[in-house]
């Protein structure tokens, strides 16, 4: 059986305003959430690390697969009235969260849609909850905050408004990205920086994002 409740995206409405999103909750399935939990890469740096660089196994595994498969990148076409046929996905995992992290941006321009999955058991904290935002200079001014737990899904289209951060915080924060990106240059090139700045890090771990 899928990971994924794929039903459940299938039924949710894509909203448009701000911009163009949606966001499913238990989209990783209860009943497997806590599996792939434990099966999620140990990981030591704040910032985003390519899959390549991790040890991916088991579920998490799966659940990698299942992201980068057919039926999930033919609903999000449909939600979001795209083709992606010709565009390669790149992944990137997170383990920590740097007090630093959640500035207001909108993503690179190489990125056409964002996908993030939120792979924490709960969440208490009032920071570190993704806020969809309606500009980019009010982190106050926001259409939804998305708390990063229980296998929550969040995706959106990239565009000159598509303005997202969160409260400062620090600790513990799983999440992985995968984004359907401009080329394959692009996936490259993002994942040499990715790997260039986790060396940095690991000599300097105060080093910023
Ligand atoms: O982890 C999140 O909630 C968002 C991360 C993000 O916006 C990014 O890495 O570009
Ligand atoms: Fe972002």
């Amino acid at each position: 059986m899928s990971l994924l409740d794929l039903e459940a995206l299938k039924n949710t409405t894509r909203k448009s305003d701000p911009y163009d999103y949606l966001v499913v909750e238990n989209f990783i399935r209860p009943e497997v959430f806590a599996g792939v939990v434990r099966d999620y890469p140990p990981m030591t740096t704040t910032g985003s690390v390519p899959p390549s660089e991790l040890e991916i196994k088991g579920a998490f595994a799966e659940l990698l697969e299942e992201m980068d498969g057919p039926e999930f990148r033919a609903l999000i076409e449909e939600k979001f009235g795209l083709d992606l046929s010709t565009y390669p996905t790149m992944f990137t995992v997170r383990g920590h969260c740097h007090k630093g992290n959640g500035k207001i941006h909108t993503d690179t321009e190489s990125k056409i849609i964002t996908v993030l999955l939120y792979m924490n058991e709960r969440w208490e904290a009032d920071g570190g909850r993704l806020r969809i935002l309606r500009s980019g200079d009010d982190l106050e001014n926001y259409a939804e905050e998305v708390p990063p737990y229980g296998g929550t899904l969040l995706v959106f289209r990239r565009s000159d408004k598509s303005w997202h951060g969160h409260e400062p915080f620090e600790g513990p924060r799983r999440a992985i990205q995968m984004n359907w990106v401009t080329s394959g240059k692009v996936v490259e090139k993002e994942q040499r920086r990715h790997r260039f700045t986790q060396r940095l890090k690991k000599l300097n771990p105060f080093a910023a994002d």
